[in-house]
């Protein structure tokens, strides 16, 4: 069932409201950033729509149900449960939600903590779940969302260093994946597109 429509019905049922909220926000957003960078719409909004899907579940029970659904885990995601809920997603929308497209799976997979040389749909979920509208925990979003809408390497290289401040300053454990991230398009070399009058994007 990848009917957008029935998804969206059946995860207003599951998740939480403000969660809920924040998937249509990051939807929506993603679906806007596609049609900047010329990225499959539906791809878009159908990650945006499925990426917390497997936020139905609280952390505590995150370890007991990716076990009992045979996701193998990570020291780091044992280590921090709220990190799960990344590959659990990708798991439901494959096996739940009728999801084949790889793509899509595997931009729910990473859109947490981010990874080296992402595809462009894997940066605009990952970039969309820190700018939706809905947001406002960090005071550099107006910036962050306008870098999100003019260069989209850079933009992920800011999200990855506000969500590392973040993680740092509340004193969380921190999965090295999003330093990685944060390094990795930090000193990406950036060119401009004089044609297409924008910042020169790869794949
Ligand atoms: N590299 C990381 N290491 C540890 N925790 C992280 C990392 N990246 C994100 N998180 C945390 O994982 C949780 C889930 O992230 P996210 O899916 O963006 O949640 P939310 O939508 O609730 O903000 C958040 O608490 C976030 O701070």
């Amino acid at each position: 069932m990848t009917d957008i429509h029935k998804i969206r019905l059946e995860l207003e049922t599951i998740l939480k409201k403000d969660r809920y909220e924040h998937t249509l926000g990051v939807m929506y957003t993603a679906a806007s950033l596609a049609m900047l960078y010329e990225v499959d719409l539906n791809k878009a909004l159908l990650a945006g729509l499925l990426h917390d899907c497997g936020k139905y579940a609280p952390n505590k029970d995150q370890v007991r149900i990716a076990q009992e659904y045979g996701i193998e885990l990570t020291d780091a995601e044992r280590a921090i449960p709220a990190l799960i809920h990344a590959k659990l997603g990708a798991y439901l929308a494959e096996h739940k939600y009728g999801v084949e497209d790889r793509e899509i799976l595997n931009a729910i997979v990473c859109h947490t903590t981010g990874r080296a040389n992402m595809t462009k749909l894997e940066r605009i979920l990952y970039i969309s779940d820190y700018i939706e509208p809905g947001r406002d925990r960090d005071s550099r979003l107006p910036a962050i969302r306008k870098m999100a809408f003019t260069n989209l390497d850079r933009a992920v290289a800011m999200v990855s260093e506000a969500t590392l401040d973040f993680l740092k300053r509340t004193g969380r454990e921190v999965d090295g994946s999003t330093e990685e991230t944060y390094q990795y398009y930090k000193n990406k070399k950036q060119s401009y597109n004089h044609k297409k009058r924008r910042w020169y994007q790869d794949k």
